[in-house]
C-alpha cells in the first residue's frame, strides 16, 4: 500500500482534541481518584441501626459498634455517628478501606475522626490508638495515639500515620482502639489520607492522577455521565451540596449503585483540573432524572434548577463580587477557573421530547450570562431539531472492534457550517453487536482487548481527519475498580494497590502525546479494510507523525509518499499484540507499547504487525 502525503494542511489539530470523560461510577471517585482511603467515613445517607449502615466497618476486640442518628448530630449534613460501647481491655473499630488499604512505609498518612462522650464523661483524658494493621491483625504497620478530652461535644481529632514497612498487599485495616477506657463513645466523620497528588489537599490518589497526567490530556468532562442525572430529581448532582467543608457535604445516592461522599467536589475538581493541565468540560443538570422524573414545562418549575445551574457558573467563573466568585476565594481560589465548555445534561437522546423545552429553558436564562461559553448538546446531531440550534453536540460510541474500524469515516460527510462535535464517550466494548451491553460470556470485554483498541484507533484517525469539527474526543469510562464495578471494559483499572493500564489506555496515550499541529490530507483508506492512517505536521520540532493502524491478522507495510525532505532516524512506537490480548491484575504489562528507532526517509515505508498500531515521527529536514 503506498499513501500519497498532500504538503498543504486542510485543518489545524484543535488543542482541545484528547482528553478525560469522568464520572463517579465503578468506584472510580469514591475508593479511586479521589484520595480518601476508608469506605462509608461519615455514614452518609444510611439508616442507622442496620447492618448496611456499618459497611466496612468492624468491632474490634469485643467492643460492640452501631451507626446512630447522634441526638447532637455533628452537622445537619452529618446527622449519623458511630456509636462504640468499648469493654475492658484493648478494643475499638476498625475500618477495610475501599476492599483493602495500600500500606507504603515511604508514605505519612493523615487520619482524623470526630468524637464525644455522651453519657457519663471520663474523669481524665483518653487515649485513643489509630492505627494500620494487617486485616489478620497479625501485624501492626504503623500506631499513634491521640488524647482525647472528657467532652461531650463533637471535637476532631488529628494524627499522622508512617509505616514501620510496607505492607506484602492491601489485606489491611485503619483501626481506632481504646486500651484503658470502657464505656460509650459517639464517633464520626472519620477519614485517612495518604499523600495526595502534588499535595491537593483532599485531593487526589497519586498514582491514578499521575497515571491520567501521563496521557497528556487537555480536558476533563465531569460529573457525568448518568452520574449527574441522580435516579430522582431529588438524588441529582448538585454542585452547591459538594463544596466547602466535609461537615456540610451530605453525599447522595450515585446512580451507580453506591453512596458517594462528594467528598470530591466541585472546587476538588477544578483545582485538579487546573494542576493537570486540563480544562474543564462541566455538565449541569438539565431537568432530567434517570428514573423518569422531569422537571414540568413550566417557568415556575424550571426556574430553581436554572437558577442552581447558573449558580454553579458562577461559582466557576464569577468574578468576586458575586456570592459565587466570592465563595470561590474564600476556598483560595479568587482568580476565575477556565470554562469555555458547558455541557447541557447527558444522554438527553433518551429524553428527547423534554429535552425540547428544556434546552431552551437553560440556554436562553444562560447564554446571555456567560456569552463567551459554548453550551453543548447532548442529543444525536439534529434529533431532536432544538432550538436555539446547537452550536455543539456530545455524541457517545459503544460498539464493536470492527464497528470503530469502519465507522472512521462517521464525521466525514458532516456539514461544514459552525457546528462542532465532542465524541464525549466511546470504546469497542464487546465483539456481539446484537448484545453489546451483555456479560462476558456472551462478548463483552472485562478489560480492552488488542482488536478492541486497535479499532479505537482507526475511529481517532476519523476523528484527527475532521477535526476541523470534532474539537474533544474522550474513551469512556475512564476509570473502574477491578472488582467493585458496574461497568466494564475501562481504560484504566485499578485496586487498592494497583493500577493496570490497557492496551486502550496505551493507545490513547500514542494519540495524546503525538497529536500534532496541522492535518495532512493523504491517500483515503478503505473504511472496510484492515489499515488506517493518518499523517499531520508537528511544527516543534518540524516533524511528520504517521498514525497507522492495522485491524487485521496479517502483517503489512505501508509506504508514505511525504511531502517535504526528512532526516536522521524516525522514532518508531508501536503496540501489538493477539487480538484477544488484555492486560489484567495478573498480567498488567502483557501488551505495552515498544518504541526503537528507524531509519527516517521521504518515502517512509512503516513495517505494521497484525493487530498493531504504530506512530511513526519522522523529522522534517
Ligand atoms: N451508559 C454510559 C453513558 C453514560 O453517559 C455513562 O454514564 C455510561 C458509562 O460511561
Amino acid at each position: 500500500t503506498t499513501v500519497v502525503v498532500n504538503g498543504t494542511a486542510s485543518h489545524n489539530i484543535p488543542e482541545t482534541l484528547w482528553g478525560l470523560m469522568f464520572e463517579d461510577i465503578s468506584h472510580s471517585g469514591d475508593g479511586g481518584l479521589y484520595g480518601e482511603l476508608l469506605q462509608n467515613r461519615a455514614f452518609q445517607e444510611v439508616t442507622p441501626g442496620t447492618v448496611a449502615a456499618l459497611a466496612a466497618w468492624t468491632p474490634v476486640g469485643g467492643a460492640s459498634i452501631a451507626v446512630i442518628a447522634d441526638s447532637t448530630p455533628l452537622s445537619s449534613a452529618l446527622p449519623n455517628a458511630l456509636q462504640i460501647i468499648v469493654p475492658d481491655g484493648v478494643a475499638g473499630v476498625g475500618n477495610m478501606g475501599f476492599w483493602g488499604i495500600n500500606v507504603n512505609a515511604s508514605w505519612t498518612y493523615n487520619a482524623s475522626f470526630f468524637f464525644r462522650f455522651p453519657d457519663t464523661l471520663p474523669s481524665s483524658d483518653v487515649t485513643a490508638t489509630a492505627s494500620l494493621v494487617s486485616a489478620s491483625g497479625g501485624t501492626v504497620f504503623a500506631s499513634a495515639n491521640v488524647s482525647l478530652s472528657p467532652t461531650a461535644d463533637w471535637t476532631q481529632v488529628f494524627t499522622t500515620l508512617t509505616p514501620s514497612a510496607s505492607a506484602p498487599d492491601t489485606l489491611n485495616n485503619f483501626t481506632v482502639t481504646f486500651k484503658d477506657f470502657s464505656g460509650t463513645i459517639n464517633t464520626a466523620l472519620f477519614s485517612l489520607f495518604p499523600p495526595t497528588f502534588m499535595g491537593q489537599e483532599n485531593g487526589m490518589r497519586a498514582d491514578i492522577a499521575q497515571a491520567l497526567l501521563d496521557l497528556g490530556p487537555s480536558f476533563f468532562r465531569f460529573p457525568g455521565g448518568n452520574n449527574i442525572e441522580g435516579n430522582t430529581i431529588a438524588t441529582r448532582w448538585q454542585w452547591n451540596n459538594t463544596v466547602g467543608p466535609l461537615t456540610s457535604r451530605p453525599g447522595r445516592e450515585g446512580t451507580w449503585s453506591y453512596i458517594n461522599t462528594d467528598g470530591l467536589g466541585l472546587y476538588e475538581y477544578l483545582v485538579w483540573i487546573e494542576l493537570m493541565g486540563m480544562q474543564p468540560i462541566m455538565a449541569i443538570w438539565s431537568g432530567f432524572s434517570l428514573g423518569g422524573q422531569t422537571v414540568a414545562n413550566s417557568p415556575d418549575a424550571l426556574a430553581p434548577y436554572i437558577e442552581q445551574a447558573r449558580q454553579q457558573i458562577e461559582f466557576v467563573v464569577g468574578n468576586t463580587s458575586t456570592p459565587g466568585g466570592a465563595l470561590r476565594a474564600s476556598l483560595g481560589h479568587p482568580e476565575p477557573f477556565t470554562l469555555n465548555f458547558v455541557e447541557v445534561g447527558n444522554e438527553d437522546q433518551f429524553a428527547p421530547s423534554t429535552y425540547l423545552y428544556r434546552w431552551p429553558a437553560f440556554m436562553n436564562a444562560l447564554q446571555p450570562l456567560f456569552p463567551d461559553i459554548r453550551f453543548l448538546a447532548t442529543t444525536f446531531i439534529f434529533n431532536p431539531v432544538l432550538g436555539p440550534t446547537p452550536q455543539s453536540y456530545d455524541s457517545h460510541m459503544y460498539d464493536t472492534p470492527d464497528w470503530f474500524a469502519k465507522n472512521s469515516i462517521m464525521y466525514d460527510g458532516f456539514l461544514r457550517n459552525g457546528t462542532t462535535y465532542f465524541e464525549g464517550e466511546y470504546a469497542a466494548i464487546s465483539v456481539n453487536p446484537s448484545d453489546l451491553f451483555g456479560t462476558p460470556a456472551n462478548g463483552r470485554f472485562t478489560f480492552p482487548t488488542m482488536n478492541g483498541s486497535v479499532g479505537e484507533a482507526a475511529f481517532m484517525m476519523g476523528l484527527e481527519r475532521n477535526a476541523d469539527i470534532v474539537f474533544a474526543a474522550s474513551y469512556a469510562p475512564l476509570l473502574g475498580h477491578v472488582t467493585q464495578n458496574q461497568w466494564t471494559p475501562n481504560l484504566l483499572a485499578f485496586d487498592a494497590g494497583a493500577v493496570i493500564k490497557s492496551t486502550s489506555y496505551y493507545v490513547q496515550q500514542m494519540f495524546s502525546l503525538n497529536r500534532g499541529d496541522a492535518y495532512l490530507p493523504s491517500t483515503r483508506a478503505d473504511p472496510s479494510g484492515t489499515l488506517f492512517w493518518s499523517v499531520v505536521q508537528q511544527n516543534a520540532p518540524p516533524a511528520f507523525i504517521i498514525k497507522l493502524a492495522n485491524t487485521g491478522a496479517d502483517a503489512a507495510n505501508v509506504t508514505f509518499q511525504l511531502p517535504a525532505a526528512v532526516k536522521g532516524a524516525a522514532r518508531l512506537v508501536q503496540i501489538s499484540g493477539n487480538p484477544t490480548d488484555s492486560n489484567t491484575p495478573e498480567s498488567p504489562d502483557k501488551v505495552v507499547p515498544v518504541t526503537s528507532s528507524v531509519d527516517a526517509g521521504q518515502d517512509m515505508v512503516v513495517a505494521a504487525p497484525g493487530f498493531s498500531v504504530s506512530v511513526v515521527t519522522v523529522p522534517i529536514a
